[in-house]
């Protein structure tokens, strides 16, 4: 879990609040308050996702777009330095397989003849390490396992 605190920013066009990522696991639940800031990339844009009161955001991460061979793509967000006075809070809950040094990968079910496996097999903990390891930015954790 992660609580975040993104206070008011006198000059918030001069900075970056939380940089472009995608989250490394099956599926992150975020609450947020009502100052926006979140946004996720469309395409080569970037859309807000406007606060609705009582709402939460599930975010695919990495390890559901593997495990379901591209079935579904992880997201990429970010979120904005804030110029508003309010200070903008949120509370992640990432969901994961517990790290371990067993094998997995895209679910045999989802692997045929037509749709073969588009990532080899890795064990969490080689993965959890290069998600620590990483660059900040973009797909390098799922691209590295692509075959
Ligand atoms: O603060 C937010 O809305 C997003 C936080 C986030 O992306 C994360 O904790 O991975
Ligand atoms: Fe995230």
């Amino acid at each position: 879990m992660a609580a975040h605190y993104y206070p008011y920013c006198p000059q918030a066009e001069l900075t970056a609040g939380l940089t472009s990522h995608t989250d490394p696991g099956l599926l992150t639940v975020l609450v947020q308050n009502e100052v926006p800031g979140l946004q996720v990339k469309v395409g080569e844009d970037w859309v807000d996702v406007v606060p609705v009161e009582g709402a939460i955001v599930f975010n695919i991460g990495d390890n559901l777009q593997i495990m379901s061979n591209d079935q579904y793509i992880s997201v990429e967000h970010r979120v904005l330095a804030n110029p508003l006075r309010d200070a903008r809070v949120s509370v992640a809950v990432f969901l994961k397989p517990s790290i371990s040094d067993q094998l997995c990968g895209p679910f045999h079910e989802l692997v045929s003849a037509e749709k073969p496996a588009v990532y080899r097999q890795f064990t969490l903990s080689d993965y959890m390490g290069r998600f620590f390891s990483k660059e900040l930015d973009g797909k390098t954790l799922t691209n590295y396992y692509r075959i």
